[in-house]
């Protein structure tokens, strides 16, 4: 059987064209590093009501014994949040976009990466809900996302509300970071890609191939670190640029992590 990855695209400057998905991995050299909303889950219109259906449920645990270890969920979410969606099973994980890491489950020890954000702050930019009753507030401790995925109308409002405040506070050590039907507003200074880059540099992630899956534009730093560390990166739902391949779907991603368990079986067998 070829253990390694095939479809992928050489010149990973040209579009990426349908469903270019990688057929299977060695999992005792790859790390797998899996986003989590719009890449294993199905979007919901509201952050608690995702699902994780029963078959990522088990799979995602198993995944994580045959990589020694090497699988982390990359997520916006604070690792408190992944950690309930995912319950009863632990993962490493990078969460609040860099802002927190945990690096094995064994240890459960989090690196914190950003401070509180200031209250006053906090306060102000959580004020802008006032604009619409459908607008959500997801307080992160460090970092505030404004969800208007049920107001899809005032996007432009709150951004220019986000704006004016900034304007104000132009040394604060901030940054807005857009999402899908969310603002995020974040400490600066950290990234996915940063916190993907520290989680490469222990083990049990040290010397492996990352494989990055992500759906959103907050996963463009990683997909544009992936070459430099000899990665894979794929994306789901659009073609973004500069990725190995592309997935069509949240569900498309599970079944090849399921198959990718029945590949192993058969190198195995
Ligand atoms: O990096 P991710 O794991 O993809 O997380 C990105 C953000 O996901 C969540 O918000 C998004 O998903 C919700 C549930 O499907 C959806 O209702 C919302 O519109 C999306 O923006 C999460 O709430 C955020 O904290 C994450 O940053
Ligand atoms: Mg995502």
């Amino acid at each position: 059987m070829n253990q390694g990855v095939t479809g992928t695209v050489p010149n990973k400057t040209a579009s990426v064209p349908d469903d270019v998905e990688p057929r299977t991995l060695p999992l005792g050299t790859s790390a797998l590093l899996l986003d989590i909303d719009g890449t294993l889950l199905d979007l919901a219109p509201s952050p608690s009501e995702v699902r994780v259906p029963p078959k990522l449920a088990s799979s995602l645990p198993r995944l994580l014994s045959r990589t020694g270890g090497a699988l982390a969920l990359v997520s916006g979410r604070s690792l408190r949040d992944i950690d309930r969606i995912f319950a009863p099973s632990l993962f490493p994980a990078v969460g609040g976009h860099g802002a927190e890491m945990r690096i094995s489950v064994e240890s459960e020890a989090v690196a914190a990466h950003a401070p509180p954000m200031n209250p006053d702050l906090m306060r102000r930019f959580a004020a802008i809900s006032e604009l619409h009753p459908g607008i959500l507030v997801e307080n992160k401790g460090y970092s505030l996302a404004l969800h208007f995925r049920k107001a899809p109308d005032v996007e432009l409002a709150i951004y220019d509300r986000v704006s004016a405040i900034r304007a104000e506070l132009p040394n604060a050590p901030i940054e807005v970071l857009p999402g899908k039907f969310v603002c995020e507003i974040k400490h600066s200074g950290f990234t996915k890609a940063t916190g993907v880059t520290e989680l490469m540099s222990h083990e049990p992630f040290k010397g492996r191939r990352p494989v990055f899956i992500g759906d959103d534009v907050t996963d463009e730093t990683v997909f544009a670190i992936m070459p430099d560390m000899r990665g894979l990166s794929f994306s789901v739902g659009r073609r973004a640029q500069g990725v190995d391949g592309h997935f069509q779907a949240p569900r498309n991603v599970r079944a090849w992590l399921a198959r990718l368990l029945d590949d192993e079986r058969a190198i195995a067998e």
